[in-house]
């Protein structure tokens, strides 16, 4: 009998449960017993859900996230927060977003402000973690007190349960060394906390462990290699099985290693590494359990479950008991239920499966292959017409965007002049002092912003009365920026929900849904817009909130549009056609939207590339090929415009090592970077005159509610003119504001002009 497991369950809630209490807490509106029932309500609901699974995870469910828990479980705090005297919960939420002493002060707090845990990108996905800390004296204590609460509330909800830990190459992988010490000499100190948390479990009565060891898909050099030995093989004598889960690419050269390495199970992903399956089912010793993830937990397409079976019944038949099956990661990366989206076009749904519809999949399959296809003839045939209809569909393929690619050729991308040439020309239109000053983008979300939004999609706000409120927004905006001396201004994004759904809903071939929420990081979610046809912009996107707000000021006010690679990225996107594809087609749409910002006497244009990076594939041999497409598609978008039309794109988690001549490749005129929580340590990409144009080194970190403070900001730049020289300098935080209120906005805007005034002095 085939298995049936999940790796992860969504745990922001259906309706973003999580979400509105983690900042009503925040906020000191609701208790801390409040905040911790409705995580365990949520938990309890998700275990539900997960019903007729054989087995379901635990610990998969975190306040903020799930690397942040295990630092805690194994004890490994930054040693800024410890010793603090209140409430665990309360350090937890300080090491994940910081806080400023000011803050501390006025709630009262027992101790005062400490800086945010670094952030960062979880593997290639929109998912962002806390990096764990380390240095040469990092011990680690266990405290297995979060999963032993989840696995009796799991047990009193009825559920075979199935603790979910990061294993612990994965977490000294995934996390920093503060010192020059190499994390790999912390594995000897790590492992007996490990094997405490076996002990737990075994002592718990748990059967089955999965430990994530997501690293194996990346390229491990020996000593890497080494310590998934050594780790495992101190771990082996433990009392309870362990089923290790890769997941997010292919294991490749780590294939052999990963089948092994003593543990009693490997999972598999199927979607990215479907040659692998059979390979590593000859190669797992007889008594090891196989987990293939046979659905793709990344995407919202139904899987084709005829398709599925031709590969999955011989390997039943093969691996009998031995065979288990599950999404290919944890569903994390995917809404919950599409049962709740009300307003999707009919034939559209009927190709979609969100979580709950992927769990379904699941059952399905595992009927099939258990009872036999016809068990479940029913939902096969439905199936196969859902697929086929989508695959025939004439929505899904426009002529005319297919015949515009075809004609794509490298001149599309090409400036008429080089940097060089071009920029005394835009210097001497915008007429900038040295160190200019700018923003990403947006300003504050506020709460009425968003009010306004929903009230208009409820129809109880008229296009009228909506397009009067965010005009009003627009003006505070560019009002303040004034106030504050900002050389280059922006609008401040009031009109969008987010920088990729806004202009999914705008372009032909895509759709969205109500509440297909996904969580980003700690309370903040994205609702991805999906990418299911040909890419047509029927008309002008922005140019009339642009031009609204280029006339309240004689500042240069910056078009502001999202590049290819980023729609793209944040999308849910075809798995019918090369991505590439999918993304020459959003350049050509955006391309368009370029020219009209210039022809509409917008003389700064920003095309942000947040994504670009992080969709660097996670082996290095396949970053050229993504790269050439990327930039390209960059290109196109871009480098249509006069030589006098100043050019900027923004990236953040900017890790450039290794692409730096491919960032520059894109030739835009300036590009603006997140650097602040690293020191400007990711400027050492651009050392040594590497990157020819100008950059803008984030020196706001806008993800923590700290400010800083000018002095602060000041040295930041100084390590940045260490690096690049002075006159390409540009000053402006590490990202958008939105996440923000204007209370904190401005305070760190009049440091940061008044730092930029320094410098230039
Ligand atoms: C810059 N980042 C982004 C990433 N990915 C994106 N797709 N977009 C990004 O900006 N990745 C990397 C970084 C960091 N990630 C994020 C992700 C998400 C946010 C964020 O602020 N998210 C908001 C939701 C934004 C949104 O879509 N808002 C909608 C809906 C607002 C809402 O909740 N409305 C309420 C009703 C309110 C009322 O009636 O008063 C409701 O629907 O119930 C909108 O504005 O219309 C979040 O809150 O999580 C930031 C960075
Ligand atoms: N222009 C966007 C970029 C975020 S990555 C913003 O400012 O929010
Ligand atoms: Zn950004």
């Amino acid at each position: 009998m085939v298995t049936t497991h999940n790796l992860g369950f969504p745990r922001i809630g259906a309706k973003r449960e999580l979400k509105f209490a983690l900042e009503s807490y925040w906020k000191g509106l609701s208790s801390r017993d409040e905040l911790k029932a409705l995580g365990a309500q949520l938990r309890r609901r998700h275990w539900e859900n997960q019903q007729g699974l054989d087995v379901v995870p635990v610990g998969d469910f975190a306040f903020y996230d799930q690397v942040l828990d295990m630092s805690f479980t194994l004890g490994n705090l930054p040693e800024r927060v410890q010793g603090f005297h209140g409430d665990a919960l309360d350090n937890y939420f300080r090491v994940a977003r910081g806080r400023s002493a000011q803050a501390a002060e006025e709630h009262g707090a027992c101790c005062g402000g400490v800086a945010a845990g670094e952030m960062t990108k979880w593997f290639d996905t929109n998912y962002h973690y806390i990096v764990p800390e380390f240095t040469a004296s990092t011990g680690f204590t266990l405290d297995p007190s979060r999963l032993v609460t989840q696995l009796t509330e799991a047990r009193s909800a009825g559920v075979n349960a199935k603790p979910v830990i990061i294993g612990p190459v994965t977490y000294l992988w995934l996390g920093k060394a503060k010192d020059d010490s190499g994390r790999l000499a912390l594995l000897p100190k790590l492992l007996p906390v490990y094997g405490a948390l076996l002990d737990t479990f075994a002592a718990q009565g748990v059967e089955w462990v999965q430990i994530d060891e997501p690293a194996l898909v990346s390229e491990l050099d020996p000593a890497w290699q080494q310590a998934f030995v050594t780790a495992y093989e101190t771990l082996e004598t433990r009392r309870v099985k362990l089923l290790l889960a890769t997941y997010f690419g292919q294991l490749q050269d780590n294939l052999a290693l990963a089948c092994s390495l003593p543990v009693d199970g490997l999972h598999i992903d199927a979607i990215n590494a479907r040659d692998e399956v059979a390979k590593a089912a000859q190669a797992l010793p007889a008594d090891r359990v196989l987990s293939v993830g046979a659905i793709n937990g990344r995407n919202i397409w139904k899987t084709d479950l005829d398709a599925a079976l031709e590969w999955l019944e011989p390997l039943a038949k093969m691996l009998g008991d031995r065979l288990w099956i599950a999404p290919s990661c944890s569903l994390l990366h995917v809404p919950v239920d599409l049962a709740s989206e009300q307003k999707l076009d009919a034939e559209i749904r009927s190709w979609l499966a969100f979580a709950l519809q992927k769990l379904d999949e699941l059952k399905v399959l595992a009927s099939a292959l258990n009872q036999g296809r016809a068990s479940v003839a029913a939902e096969l045939s439905a199936n196969a017409a859902a697929i086929e209809s989508r695959r025939t569909s004439p929505r899904v393929h426009n002529p005319a965007v297919k015949a515009a690619a075809a004609k794509i050729d490298a001149a599309l991308g090409r400036r008429a002049s080089v940097y060089g040439q071009r920029a005394p020309k835009q210097s001497a239109i915008l007429n900038l002092p040295a160190y200019p000053t700018t923003t990403i983008g947006s300003f504050p979300q506020t709460a009425e912003i968003r009010h306004a939004r929903s009230e208009h999609k409820r129809g109880a706000l008229d296009h009228a009365g909506y397009q009067a409120a965010m005009r009003k927004e627009i003006e505070r905006s560019v009002r303040e920026q004034e106030a504050l001396g900002l050389d280059v201004l922006a609008h401040g994004e009031a009109e969008r929900n987010d920088m990729v759904e806004y202009f999914g809903e705008q372009l032909d071939g895509y759709t969205f849904s109500q509440l297909g929420w996904v969580q980003s990081y700690g309370s903040r979610c994205v609702k991805p817009p999906i990418l299911f046809g040909d890419i047509s912009r029927p008309k002008a996107m922005t140019v009339e909130w642009i031009t609204y707000a280029q006339s309240l000021t004689a500042k240069p006010m910056k078009g502001m549009l999202t590049g290819p690679v980023t729609i793209l990225n944040w999308s849910f996107v075809r798995d019918d056609q090369p991505r590439s594809v999918s993304c020459h087609q959003l350049a050509l749409a955006i391309r368009d939207e370029v020219l009209d910002l210039e022809k509409a006497g917008v003389r700064v244009i920003q095309i942000d590339e947040a994504a670009l990076r992080e969709g660097l594939p996670l082996r290095r041999a396949q970053w050229n090929d993504y790269l050439q497409w990327a930039v390209e598609s960059f290109r196109i978008t871009a480098n249509g415009v006069r030589d006098e039309t100043q050019i900027h794109t923004h990236m953040c988690y900017s890790e450039f090592n290794g692409i730096i001549a491919s960032i520059a490749d894109m030739d835009a005129d300036v590009i603006t970077i997140e650097t602040s929580r690293s020191d400007m340590e990711l400027l050492d990409a651009f050392d040594n005159f590497k990157y020819p144009n100008e950059i803008g080194p984030g020196v706001y970190d806008i993800h923590s509610p700290n400010i800083p403070s000018q002095e602060h900001i000041v040295q930041l730049m100084k390590k940045a003119a260490e690096r690049i020289p002075a006159e390409r300098l540009w000053v402006n935080p590490d990202c958008g504001l939105k996440t923000r209120q204007w209370e904190e906005v401005i305070p760190a805007l009049t440091n940061m002009v008044a730092a930029a005034k320094t410098l230039r002095g």
